[in-house]
């Protein structure tokens, strides 16, 4: 069931595709490139500061890359970092691929609208505010009539397309405005989080498919699920990829086979947030498909994304190494809900702070290095990639 306004149908009788008024084109702008010369004078600055160089190692990094997407040194302290989270139930969950039953996705749904759940906690320790967005949730959530809304549970890819045409573009669009409504109203780092029983499976599906892996090597224990549930969650991802690996060079055509509405939304958010040059945390194994699948909508996106943490799901790192991103955290984390990339946060903020408010040796009056050892050693790339 679609409760998303756009969703006339604009195919014409044969089934082509015809220009529509309400059914815009999913496209993303230009993604743009972090300032060069903010990235530049941060790591000149960091050999000016009372530290032996060097010696903040990654913290270093990071202030480095949060002030060529800032345009400015020293960075500033984000004044709006804000979750959002994407919330949607997956039909291949009937297949008996978690360990928990499917109301759990509408019930914790009101834990963090509540502020019962772990990215609450950790969000009020960050600093940071949350948001949670009833996608496709088969109970009934308050947002059940809202705009982004898109379908009750994602179709079980195994046997059939998750989403519609129609729908798959809804969803892209949902997120691409979620990300424009968190910006506009002043969100100056964003995360993504998620909250889906079963969605393990398609986010696994996805990024077999685009690291043209093998299920075993994408598929782990979700939310702690035995032998028996693994076997029946890798035929299901067998199943599932043999029907996406048709369709992997085209993003669209790949979310609407396998992804469900919430990833696809979530792939949209991701993508928008890089074409409006605002930074992402990412979190795990489930935003880190949907982030894989919206470097391929909106190329470069990437740039504008440090990974959080690394999730113990074994397809975490096939995401990590395919868009090349090393971890802020490393804790065996595997919750979701953005909870990686909020436990992250406060290192990033630190690393702000470091660069913005630490003395210079000339200000202190403290000797500074000498001879040849007088620049920063903050060693990262032209790009600050993170
Ligand atoms: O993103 C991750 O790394 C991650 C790893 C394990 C579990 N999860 C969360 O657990 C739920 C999906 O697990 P499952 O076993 O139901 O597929 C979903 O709500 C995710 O937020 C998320
Ligand atoms: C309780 C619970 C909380 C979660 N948060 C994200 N995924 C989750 C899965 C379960 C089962």
């Amino acid at each position: 069931m679609s409760t998303v306004p756009d969703s006339q149908s604009a195919d014409s009788p044969t089934g082509e595709q015809v220009d529509d008024p309400n059914r815009p084109p999913v496209e993303f702008g230009a993604v743009p490139s972090p300032d060069d010369q903010a990235h530049r004078r941060a790591v000149a600055r960091h050999g000016e500061l009372t530290k032996p160089a060097g010696s903040l190692g990654r913290m270093e990094e990071l202030g480095v890359w949060i002030a060529a997407r800032q345009g400015s040194c020293p960075p500033r302290r984000f004044a709006r970092p804000r979750a959002v989270v994407f919330a949607g139930d997956h039909g291949v969950a009937r297949n008996g691929v978690s360990a928990y039953p499917s109301e759990v996705t509408t019930q914790m749904v009101s834990n963090i609208r509540s502020g019962g759940a772990a990215i609450n906690a950790l969000a009020a320790n960050a600093g940071a505010g949350v948001r949670v967005v009833d996608i496709s949730v088969d109970g009934a959530t308050e947002e059940a009539v809202s705009a982004h809304k898109i379908r009750r549970s994602s179709g079980s890819l195994d046997v059939e397309d998750a989403l519609t045409e129609q729908e798959v573009r809804s969803a892209v669009l949902a997120g691409r405005a979620l990300a424009d409504e968190e910006i506009d109203a002043g969100a100056d780092l964003l995360i993504a989080g998620e909250m889906g029983i079963g969605n393990t499976t398609p986010a696994a599906v996805l990024i077999a498919a685009l690291t043209s892996s093998e299920p075993v090597a994408v598929v782990g224990r979700g939310t702690g699920i035995d032998d028996t549930a693994w076997i029946r969650k890798t035929a299901a991802v067998r199943d599932g990829l043999r029907r996406a690996r048709r369709v992997s060079d085209d993003p669209l055509a790949l979310l609407r086979t396998s992804a469900g509405a919430d990833l696809a939304a979530m792939a949209g958010f991701l993508a928008q947030a890089s074409v409006r040059g605002t930074p992402v945390i990412l979190d795990g194994m489930v935003v880190g498909s949907a982030a894989m699948v919206a470097e391929e909508l909106a190329p470069g996106a990437v740039r504008w994304w440090l990974a959080g943490h690394r999730s113990v799901e074994p397809a975490a790192a096939l995401v990590l190494d395919h868009l090349d991103l090393r971890p802020v955290l490393d804790m065996d984390m595997r919750l979701g809900e953005g909870s990686g990339a909020m436990a992250a946060l406060p290192v990033v903020n630190a690393a702000v702070r470091v660069l913005a408010e630490m003395s210079t040796f000339e200000q202190a009056g403290i000797r500074g290095p000498t001879g040849a050892e007088a620049t920063g050693r903050t060693e990262v790339t032209s790009d600050a990639e993170g």
